[in-house]
């Protein structure tokens, strides 16, 4: 962050490992704390990043919160639709946006480039989006749960900001499962229902062994559009073409974890708060998530149900 990010520096470091503490803070001359409240308290951290697992994020959103400290927290905000709320009724009492998550596909030029398409209004009314989420491969504790709430949720997030809507409804089938994931029920095809009418199909595909591989393409009444390809040269040889395909989401959105970033730094020093995705989008997500699991588990069509949305996350310009 130091060395590639203007306006901020790291000044500490906390991690339940220490050595792995030491070892980031170490080379950025940063100071070492035992815990993440020990952090936020400290007089010289003016802003704080959760990067920690999951089950972690709330406590210390919490805590950055009661300390009236801007806090970027990777996804998801929270793992359980309840803690989202906690935080959401924890930043209402404090009366301003402290909290940003990490939905970096918000940051990706190529996604933008496709919103900006969607906004110029030469599709017509967009009536479906065909999404693809492919990992080559997962860790041994990924479970079948997680293809919706640790890889789909990405795709959550970005039809909600594509479109500007909410998901209505979640609906899940279970294709014939790839030997390539062993046990794990894999791949998925989830549909979801737009508030508009739209829908949309995310495939995810997490042992799909060739790469990392990010599909997007938006139907409307008069035309398609589609996330572009990303490489900046194209191999003709051997009567074959080829383009590079990233080995993961480092590489794949590599940039947009720097925009993301910037943009998130230079709100805080203009405009003195987060304008990026809120803790409201993070709870959206964890309850369409929810909704996903539970239409996983039974094979029906299960409805989204969020809360009256707080007048602090009303949208301050179309989203
Ligand atoms: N936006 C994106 O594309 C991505 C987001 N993520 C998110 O980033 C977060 C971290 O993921 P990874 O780096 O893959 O996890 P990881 O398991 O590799 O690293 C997590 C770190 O948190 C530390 N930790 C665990 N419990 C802690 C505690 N109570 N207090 C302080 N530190 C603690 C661990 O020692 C470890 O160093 C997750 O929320 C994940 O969903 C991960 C990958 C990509
Ligand atoms: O957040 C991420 C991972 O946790 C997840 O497992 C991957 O599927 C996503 O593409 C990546 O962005």
């Amino acid at each position: 962050m130091t060395s590639v990010l203007a306006g901020v520096q790291v000044v500490a470091v906390a991690d339940v490992d220490l050595e792995i503490a030491g070892s980031v803070a170490g080379p950025l001359g940063a100071s070492v704390h035992k815990s993440g409240e020990a952090l936020i308290a400290d007089s010289s951290v003016d802003a704080v990043v959760v990067c920690s697992w999951g089950p972690t994020h709330e406590q210390y959103v919490l805590a950055a919160i009661a300390a009236g400290k801007p806090v970027f927290c990777e996804k998801p905000l929270a793992t359980t639709q309840e803690a989202c709320l906690r935080i959401l009724e924890a930043e209402v009492a404090h009366g301003s946006r402290l909290v940003q998550v990490g939905y970096m596909r918000r940051y990706d030029a190529s996604y933008r480039a496709l919103k900006a398409v969607l906004r110029s209004g030469e599709l017509g009314a967009p009536l479906m989006m065909h999404c693809a989420h492919r990992n080559a491969s997962v860790p041994g504790f990924y479970e079948k749960e997680m293809a919706i709430t640790d890889t789909a949720v990405h795709e959550i997030d970005m039809v909600r900001w594509m479109f500007g809507e909410e998901i209505t409804a979640v609906r899940v089938l279970r294709p014939r499962r790839s030997a390539n994931g062993g046990d794990l029920q894999d791949p998925l095809l989830l549909l979801f229902e737009m508030e508009n009418g739209a829908l949309v199909d995310v495939e995810t595909s997490v042992n799909i062994r060739y790469g990392y591989d990010i599909r997007g393409e938006i139907v409307g009444e008069n035309g398609t559009a589609a996330l572009g390809s990303l490489s900046p040269v194209q191999v003709r040889v051997a009567g074959r073409t080829s383009d590079p395909v990233p080995t993961d989401w480092r590489e794949r959105f590599l940039t947009a974890y720097d925009v993301e970033f910037q943009e998130w730094i230079d709100s805080l020093r203009t405009a003195g708060r987060p304008i990026g995705p809120s803790a409201w989008d993070g709870y959206a997500a964890a309850v369409v998530s929810d909704a996903g699991v539970a239409a996983l588990r039974s094979g029906e069509r299960v409805p989204v149900s969020l809360t009256d949305r707080p007048k602090l996350y009303a949208p301050e310009v179309p989203a």
